[in-house]
Protein backbone atom coordinates (compact mmCIF):
# COMPACT_ATOMS: atom_id res chain seq x y z
CA UNK A 1 0.00 0.00 0.00
CA UNK A 2 1.16 3.93 -0.71
CA UNK A 3 3.45 5.31 1.88
CA UNK A 4 1.74 8.42 0.89
CA UNK A 5 -0.74 9.30 4.47
CA UNK A 6 -3.15 12.69 4.78
CA UNK A 7 -3.89 11.46 8.40
CA UNK A 8 -1.32 10.65 10.86
CA UNK A 9 -2.60 10.02 14.22
CA UNK A 10 -1.54 8.25 17.35
CA UNK A 11 -4.21 8.33 20.51
CA UNK A 12 -4.09 12.11 21.91
CA UNK A 13 -2.73 13.94 18.58
CA UNK A 14 -3.58 14.41 15.29
CA UNK A 15 -1.27 15.34 12.16
CA UNK A 16 -3.16 16.46 9.03
CA UNK A 17 -1.26 16.67 5.78
CA UNK A 18 -2.21 20.33 4.40
CA UNK A 19 -3.10 19.89 0.86
CA UNK A 20 -3.04 23.30 -0.27
CA UNK A 21 0.96 23.18 -0.50
CA UNK A 22 1.17 20.40 -2.23
CA UNK A 23 2.83 19.26 -4.63
CA UNK A 24 5.71 21.51 -3.64
CA UNK A 25 5.55 21.00 0.04
CA UNK A 26 4.49 18.42 2.46
CA UNK A 27 3.81 20.06 5.97
CA UNK A 28 1.75 18.51 8.58
CA UNK A 29 -0.75 20.62 10.98
CA UNK A 30 -1.49 19.51 14.50
CA UNK A 31 -5.52 19.85 14.83
CA UNK A 32 -6.38 19.42 18.52
CA UNK A 33 -9.55 20.77 18.57
CA UNK A 34 -13.13 20.98 16.80
CA UNK A 35 -12.23 24.66 15.68
CA UNK A 36 -8.67 23.50 14.43
CA UNK A 37 -10.80 20.79 12.52
CA UNK A 38 -13.84 22.81 11.35
CA UNK A 39 -10.96 25.09 9.76
CA UNK A 40 -8.67 22.48 8.18
CA UNK A 41 -11.92 21.06 6.69
CA UNK A 42 -13.83 24.24 5.35
CA UNK A 43 -9.88 25.39 4.09
CA UNK A 44 -9.94 22.09 2.23
CA UNK A 45 -5.96 21.83 3.71
CA UNK A 46 -7.84 17.86 3.85
CA UNK A 47 -10.87 17.07 1.94
CA UNK A 48 -12.32 14.00 0.22
CA UNK A 49 -15.61 12.95 1.90
CA UNK A 50 -13.91 9.91 3.86
CA UNK A 51 -10.47 12.33 5.22
CA UNK A 52 -12.87 14.71 6.29
CA UNK A 53 -15.48 12.44 8.38
CA UNK A 54 -11.65 10.86 9.74
CA UNK A 55 -10.62 14.38 10.58
CA UNK A 56 -13.44 15.70 12.50
CA UNK A 57 -14.32 12.75 14.64
CA UNK A 58 -10.82 12.10 15.48
CA UNK A 59 -10.21 16.05 16.22
CA UNK A 60 -13.19 15.44 18.43
CA UNK A 61 -11.20 12.48 20.07
CA UNK A 62 -7.71 14.62 20.73
CA UNK A 63 -9.58 17.47 22.55
CA UNK A 64 -11.27 14.46 24.93
CA UNK A 65 -8.51 12.42 25.64
CA UNK A 66 -7.01 15.85 26.35
CA UNK A 67 -9.96 16.93 29.24
CA UNK A 68 -11.87 19.60 27.51
CA UNK A 69 -15.31 18.34 28.45
CA UNK A 70 -15.87 19.79 31.48
CA UNK A 71 -19.25 17.72 32.37
CA UNK A 72 -19.96 15.70 35.56
CA UNK A 73 -22.43 13.04 34.39
CA UNK A 74 -22.66 10.95 31.64
CA UNK A 75 -25.66 13.08 30.52
CA UNK A 76 -23.74 16.33 30.08
CA UNK A 77 -21.07 14.14 28.47
CA UNK A 78 -23.40 13.04 25.90
CA UNK A 79 -25.15 16.16 25.16
CA UNK A 80 -21.26 17.92 25.60
CA UNK A 81 -19.99 15.53 22.64
CA UNK A 82 -23.50 15.87 20.40
CA UNK A 83 -22.60 20.32 20.43
CA UNK A 84 -19.25 19.42 19.33
CA UNK A 85 -20.73 17.15 16.62
CA UNK A 86 -23.24 19.06 15.28
CA UNK A 87 -20.74 21.98 14.80
CA UNK A 88 -18.19 19.97 12.97
CA UNK A 89 -21.07 18.96 10.67
CA UNK A 90 -21.46 22.14 9.52
CA UNK A 91 -17.61 22.75 8.18
CA UNK A 92 -18.75 21.10 4.81
CA UNK A 93 -22.22 20.16 3.70
CA UNK A 94 -22.50 18.12 0.64
CA UNK A 95 -20.08 15.13 1.44
CA UNK A 96 -22.23 13.08 3.53
CA UNK A 97 -19.54 10.53 5.20
CA UNK A 98 -19.24 13.13 7.69
CA UNK A 99 -23.04 13.50 8.79
CA UNK A 100 -22.63 9.19 8.93
CA UNK A 101 -20.18 9.01 11.29
CA UNK A 102 -21.34 11.78 13.60
CA UNK A 103 -24.75 9.48 13.52
CA UNK A 104 -23.02 6.60 14.39
CA UNK A 105 -20.81 8.21 16.55
CA UNK A 106 -23.64 9.74 18.69
CA UNK A 107 -25.40 6.19 18.75
CA UNK A 108 -22.18 4.64 20.44
CA UNK A 109 -21.88 7.02 23.38
CA UNK A 110 -25.74 6.59 23.94
CA UNK A 111 -24.91 3.21 24.46
CA UNK A 112 -22.81 3.07 27.02
CA UNK A 113 -23.90 1.13 30.06
CA UNK A 114 -22.81 3.97 32.81
CA UNK A 115 -26.08 3.25 35.36
CA UNK A 116 -23.79 0.88 37.77
CA UNK A 117 -21.54 3.75 37.23
CA UNK A 118 -20.50 6.13 39.82
CA UNK A 119 -20.14 9.69 37.71
CA UNK A 120 -16.11 9.63 37.21
CA UNK A 121 -16.63 6.83 35.77
CA UNK A 122 -19.64 7.42 34.06
CA UNK A 123 -17.97 10.01 31.74
CA UNK A 124 -14.84 8.32 31.42
CA UNK A 125 -16.64 5.37 29.99
CA UNK A 126 -18.70 7.51 27.74
CA UNK A 127 -15.39 9.34 26.19
CA UNK A 128 -13.92 6.03 26.02
CA UNK A 129 -16.46 4.72 23.74
CA UNK A 130 -16.39 7.86 21.87
CA UNK A 131 -12.89 7.66 21.00
CA UNK A 132 -12.47 3.97 20.55
CA UNK A 133 -14.87 4.94 17.57
CA UNK A 134 -13.44 7.36 15.90
CA UNK A 135 -10.57 5.04 15.97
CA UNK A 136 -12.25 2.66 14.38
CA UNK A 137 -13.48 4.75 11.92
CA UNK A 138 -9.81 5.77 10.98
CA UNK A 139 -8.70 2.07 10.93
CA UNK A 140 -11.40 0.62 8.89
CA UNK A 141 -11.17 2.94 6.30
CA UNK A 142 -8.27 1.54 4.46
CA UNK A 143 -9.73 -1.71 4.77
CA UNK A 144 -12.76 -0.81 3.07
CA UNK A 145 -10.52 0.84 0.33
CA UNK A 146 -8.51 -2.54 -0.03
CA UNK A 147 -11.87 -4.26 -0.78
CA UNK A 148 -13.20 -1.78 -3.13
CA UNK A 149 -10.10 -1.80 -5.12
CA UNK A 150 -10.61 -5.79 -5.18
CA UNK A 151 -14.60 -5.36 -6.12
CA UNK A 152 -14.12 -2.73 -8.77
CA UNK A 153 -10.97 -3.74 -10.52
CA UNK A 154 -12.44 -7.27 -10.90
CA UNK A 155 -15.82 -5.82 -12.16
CA UNK A 156 -14.13 -3.40 -14.65
CA UNK A 157 -11.56 -6.64 -16.19
CA UNK A 158 -15.16 -8.37 -16.29
CA UNK A 159 -16.49 -5.58 -18.63
CA UNK A 160 -14.64 -3.69 -19.99
CA UNK A 161 -15.44 -2.54 -23.56
CA UNK A 162 -11.94 -2.81 -24.39
CA UNK A 163 -8.57 -3.94 -23.52
CA UNK A 164 -4.85 -4.37 -24.50
CA UNK A 165 -3.49 -7.44 -26.50
CA UNK A 166 -2.38 -8.48 -23.14
CA UNK A 167 -5.45 -7.93 -21.80
CA UNK A 168 -5.03 -4.57 -19.93
CA UNK A 169 -7.40 -2.02 -19.20
CA UNK A 170 -7.41 2.35 -18.85
CA UNK A 171 -9.36 4.66 -17.29
CA UNK A 172 -9.96 8.17 -16.91
CA UNK A 173 -10.11 9.83 -13.44
CA UNK A 174 -11.45 13.32 -11.95
CA UNK A 175 -10.58 14.99 -8.94
CA UNK A 176 -8.84 13.17 -5.73
CA UNK A 177 -9.85 9.97 -4.62
CA UNK A 178 -6.46 8.20 -3.40
CA UNK A 179 -4.56 8.28 -0.42
CA UNK A 180 -5.13 11.76 0.27
CA UNK A 181 -8.37 11.69 0.55
CA UNK A 182 -9.24 9.04 2.36
CA UNK A 183 -6.96 6.68 5.41
CA UNK A 184 -4.57 5.19 2.47
CA UNK A 185 -5.39 3.68 -0.52
CA UNK A 186 -8.19 5.20 -1.89
CA UNK A 187 -11.68 4.61 -3.73
CA UNK A 188 -12.06 5.51 -7.43
CA UNK A 189 -7.89 6.04 -7.38
CA UNK A 190 -7.93 2.76 -5.41
CA UNK A 191 -9.17 0.90 -7.83
CA UNK A 192 -6.45 1.96 -10.70
CA UNK A 193 -3.98 1.24 -7.48
CA UNK A 194 -5.56 -2.24 -7.30
CA UNK A 195 -5.45 -2.39 -11.39
CA UNK A 196 -1.89 -1.78 -11.45
CA UNK A 197 -0.28 -3.39 -8.89
CA UNK A 198 -1.64 -6.70 -10.35
CA UNK A 199 -0.48 -5.54 -13.73
CA UNK A 200 -3.88 -4.75 -15.33
CA UNK A 201 -3.47 -1.11 -15.68
CA UNK A 202 -2.20 -0.14 -19.52
CA UNK A 203 -2.33 3.86 -18.57
CA UNK A 204 -4.69 5.90 -16.05
CA UNK A 205 -5.75 9.18 -17.68
CA UNK A 206 -5.95 12.27 -14.75
CA UNK A 207 -8.49 15.21 -15.64
CA UNK A 208 -6.87 18.65 -13.75
CA UNK A 209 -10.04 19.30 -11.73
CA UNK A 210 -10.73 23.27 -11.79
CA UNK A 211 -11.44 24.64 -10.22
CA UNK A 212 -9.30 23.75 -7.25
CA UNK A 213 -7.26 21.46 -9.22
CA UNK A 214 -7.53 18.46 -7.25
CA UNK A 215 -6.35 16.48 -10.62
CA UNK A 216 -3.36 17.57 -10.77
CA UNK A 217 -2.21 19.14 -7.10
CA UNK A 218 -3.21 15.64 -5.62
CA UNK A 219 -4.34 12.74 -8.08
CA UNK A 220 -1.14 13.46 -10.52
CA UNK A 221 1.43 13.71 -7.47
CA UNK A 222 0.14 10.03 -6.20
CA UNK A 223 0.23 8.42 -9.66
CA UNK A 224 3.72 9.66 -10.12
CA UNK A 225 4.95 8.95 -6.37
CA UNK A 226 3.37 5.73 -7.23
CA UNK A 227 5.41 5.04 -10.65
CA UNK A 228 1.67 4.49 -12.48
CA UNK A 229 1.95 5.00 -16.34
CA UNK A 230 -0.25 8.38 -16.56
CA UNK A 231 -0.94 11.36 -18.14
CA UNK A 232 -2.44 14.59 -16.96
CA UNK A 233 -5.52 16.65 -19.24
CA UNK A 234 -7.75 19.63 -18.92
CA UNK A 235 -10.90 18.81 -17.74
CA UNK A 236 -12.09 20.05 -21.74
CA UNK A 237 -9.40 17.68 -23.30
CA UNK A 238 -11.86 14.39 -22.41
CA UNK A 239 -14.13 14.95 -25.27
CA UNK A 240 -11.30 14.94 -27.38
CA UNK A 241 -9.49 12.06 -25.74
CA UNK A 242 -12.31 9.89 -26.01
CA UNK A 243 -12.73 10.56 -29.83
CA UNK A 244 -9.65 10.23 -30.82
CA UNK A 245 -7.59 7.77 -28.21
CA UNK A 246 -10.50 5.10 -27.12
CA UNK A 247 -9.72 2.43 -29.26
CA UNK A 248 -5.38 3.25 -29.60
CA UNK A 249 -5.64 3.67 -25.46
CA UNK A 250 -7.78 0.85 -24.32
CA UNK A 251 -9.91 3.71 -22.61
CA UNK A 252 -12.52 1.26 -20.97
CA UNK A 253 -14.11 3.72 -18.07
CA UNK A 254 -14.27 6.81 -16.22
CA UNK A 255 -13.97 5.93 -12.45
CA UNK A 256 -14.77 8.83 -9.85
CA UNK A 257 -15.47 8.86 -6.15
CA UNK A 258 -18.59 10.33 -4.80
CA UNK A 259 -19.05 12.67 -2.36
CA UNK A 260 -23.39 11.20 -1.72
CA UNK A 261 -24.84 8.74 -3.14
CA UNK A 262 -28.33 8.93 -2.54
CA UNK A 263 -31.20 6.46 -2.56
CA UNK A 264 -31.81 5.82 -6.23
CA UNK A 265 -28.00 6.21 -7.44
CA UNK A 266 -27.83 9.73 -8.20
CA UNK A 267 -24.11 10.82 -7.05
CA UNK A 268 -22.82 14.07 -6.36
CA UNK A 269 -19.27 14.62 -6.63
CA UNK A 270 -16.63 16.89 -8.03
CA UNK A 271 -18.19 19.41 -10.33
CA UNK A 272 -17.26 18.34 -13.39
CA UNK A 273 -18.21 14.40 -12.88
CA UNK A 274 -21.63 15.25 -14.34
CA UNK A 275 -20.32 16.26 -17.89
CA UNK A 276 -17.82 13.19 -17.88
CA UNK A 277 -20.99 10.94 -17.36
CA UNK A 278 -22.52 12.20 -20.10
CA UNK A 279 -19.47 11.95 -22.70
CA UNK A 280 -18.72 8.11 -21.56
CA UNK A 281 -22.16 7.12 -22.63
CA UNK A 282 -22.12 8.66 -25.67
CA UNK A 283 -18.73 6.94 -26.37
CA UNK A 284 -19.46 3.74 -24.70
CA UNK A 285 -17.55 3.83 -22.45
CA UNK A 286 -18.04 2.43 -18.72
CA UNK A 287 -18.90 5.18 -15.95
CA UNK A 288 -17.97 3.72 -12.15
CA UNK A 289 -18.63 5.50 -8.91
CA UNK A 290 -16.87 4.54 -6.51
CA UNK A 291 -17.63 4.81 -2.71
CA UNK A 292 -17.60 3.05 0.96
CA UNK A 293 -21.73 2.56 2.15
CA UNK A 294 -20.61 5.71 4.22
CA UNK A 295 -21.04 8.04 1.79
CA UNK A 296 -24.60 6.36 0.59
CA UNK A 297 -27.22 8.37 1.84
CA UNK A 298 -30.13 6.21 2.06
CA UNK A 299 -32.57 9.40 4.36
CA UNK A 300 -32.32 11.29 0.59
CA UNK A 301 -34.20 9.43 -2.48
CA UNK A 302 -32.84 11.72 -5.20
CA UNK A 303 -29.97 13.96 -6.43
CA UNK A 304 -32.20 16.48 -6.44
CA UNK A 305 -32.47 16.45 -2.42
CA UNK A 306 -28.66 17.18 -2.33
CA UNK A 307 -27.29 20.53 -0.83
CA UNK A 308 -24.15 21.65 -3.23
CA UNK A 309 -21.68 23.94 -1.47
CA UNK A 310 -20.79 27.02 -3.33
CA UNK A 311 -17.14 28.14 -2.86
CA UNK A 312 -15.74 31.53 -2.75
CA UNK A 313 -15.38 33.45 -6.69
CA UNK A 314 -11.62 33.55 -5.72
CA UNK A 315 -10.96 29.93 -6.46
CA UNK A 316 -12.02 30.23 -10.15
CA UNK A 317 -10.22 34.06 -10.16
CA UNK A 318 -7.00 33.17 -8.43
CA UNK A 319 -4.84 29.96 -8.42
CA UNK A 320 -1.54 29.34 -6.11
CA UNK A 321 1.83 28.02 -7.21
CA UNK A 322 5.77 27.55 -6.82
CA UNK A 323 7.49 29.92 -8.87
CA UNK A 324 9.34 28.69 -12.36
CA UNK A 325 12.95 30.41 -11.86
CA UNK A 326 14.71 31.61 -15.29
CA UNK A 327 15.64 27.88 -15.80
CA UNK A 328 12.73 26.07 -15.73
CA UNK A 329 13.03 24.90 -12.32
CA UNK A 330 10.64 25.11 -9.63
CA UNK A 331 11.53 27.19 -6.58
CA UNK A 332 9.19 25.54 -4.17
CA UNK A 333 10.51 28.05 -1.45
CA UNK A 334 8.65 30.85 -3.55
CA UNK A 335 5.02 29.75 -3.49
CA UNK A 336 2.87 33.22 -5.15
CA UNK A 337 -0.90 33.60 -5.75
CA UNK A 338 -1.51 35.22 -8.39
CA UNK A 339 -4.71 36.56 -10.25
CA UNK A 340 -6.31 35.06 -13.69
CA UNK A 341 -9.27 36.92 -14.61
CA UNK A 342 -10.46 40.43 -13.55
CA UNK A 343 -11.41 40.59 -10.37
CA UNK A 344 -14.80 41.98 -10.88
CA UNK A 345 -16.35 39.42 -13.38
CA UNK A 346 -19.12 37.46 -11.41
CA UNK A 347 -18.19 33.72 -10.37
CA UNK A 348 -20.69 30.57 -9.82
CA UNK A 349 -18.25 28.44 -8.22
CA UNK A 350 -20.58 24.95 -7.22
CA UNK A 351 -17.89 22.85 -5.82
CA UNK A 352 -19.93 19.40 -7.13
CA UNK A 353 -22.36 18.02 -9.52
CA UNK A 354 -24.98 15.52 -9.44
CA UNK A 355 -25.08 12.65 -11.95
CA UNK A 356 -28.39 11.00 -12.56
CA UNK A 357 -28.37 6.67 -12.09
CA UNK A 358 -29.45 6.98 -15.49
CA UNK A 359 -25.49 7.29 -16.77
CA UNK A 360 -23.87 5.23 -14.24
CA UNK A 361 -23.41 1.86 -14.80
CA UNK A 362 -22.01 0.46 -11.23
CA UNK A 363 -21.27 2.01 -7.93
CA UNK A 364 -18.43 -0.15 -6.13
CA UNK A 365 -18.59 -0.45 -2.43
CA UNK A 366 -16.42 -2.45 -0.14
CA UNK A 367 -19.84 -4.81 0.33
CA UNK A 368 -19.90 -5.52 -3.87
CA UNK A 369 -20.78 -3.81 -6.60
CA UNK A 370 -24.24 -2.48 -6.77
CA UNK A 371 -25.28 -2.75 -10.42
CA UNK A 372 -28.92 -1.35 -11.88
CA UNK A 373 -31.95 -3.89 -11.62
CA UNK A 374 -34.18 -4.66 -14.64
CA UNK A 375 -36.37 -1.21 -13.58
CA UNK A 376 -33.44 0.45 -14.37
CA UNK A 377 -33.39 1.78 -10.82
CA UNK A 378 -29.95 0.70 -7.94
CA UNK A 379 -30.84 -1.03 -4.89
CA UNK A 380 -28.25 -0.71 -1.84
CA UNK A 381 -30.88 -2.68 0.09
CA UNK A 382 -28.56 -5.81 -0.42
CA UNK A 383 -25.46 -4.90 0.68
CA UNK A 384 -27.04 -2.55 3.76
CA UNK A 385 -29.43 -4.09 5.07
CA UNK A 386 -29.28 -2.68 8.55
CA UNK A 387 -29.67 1.09 7.69
CA UNK A 388 -31.89 0.04 4.98
CA UNK A 389 -34.44 -1.60 7.72
CA UNK A 390 -33.59 1.21 10.15
CA UNK A 391 -33.69 4.35 7.44
CA UNK A 392 -36.61 2.73 4.99
CA UNK A 393 -38.55 0.28 7.11
CA UNK A 394 -39.12 1.65 10.29
C1 LIG B 1 -12.71 9.43 -1.87
S1 LIG B 1 -13.00 11.08 -2.10
C2 LIG B 1 -14.59 11.20 -2.90
C3 LIG B 1 -15.02 12.59 -3.15
O1 LIG B 1 -15.01 13.28 -1.94
C4 LIG B 1 -14.13 13.28 -4.19
O2 LIG B 1 -14.37 12.69 -5.43
C5 LIG B 1 -14.45 14.74 -4.24
O3 LIG B 1 -15.34 15.17 -4.93
C6 LIG B 1 -13.66 15.59 -3.32
O4 LIG B 1 -14.04 16.94 -3.37
P1 LIG B 1 -13.27 17.98 -2.45
O5 LIG B 1 -13.96 19.28 -2.74
O6 LIG B 1 -11.84 17.96 -2.89
O7 LIG B 1 -13.46 17.53 -1.03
Amino acid sequence: MSGLQAIRYTRGKLEVLDQLRLPHEHHYDDVATSEEAFDCIKAMRVRGAPAIAIVAALAHGVELHKGACKASTATETISYIDSRLDYLKESRPTAVDLTNAITHLKSVVRAVETSTLEQAAAKSAVIDAYIAAAEEIFRKDTETNLRIGEHGSKWLLDNAPVKSPEGKISVLTHCNTGSLATSGHGTALGIIRSLHSAGNLYHAFCTETRPYNQGSRLTAFELVYECMPATLITDSMAGALFATKKAERYISAVIVGADRVVRNGDTANKVGTYALAVLARYHGIKFIVAAPTTSIDLQTTTGADIKIEERKPEELTQISGAVVGSNGKVDISRVARVATAHQEIGVWNPAFDVTPAELIDAVVTEKGVVVKSENGAFDFRDIMPERWAAVIEK
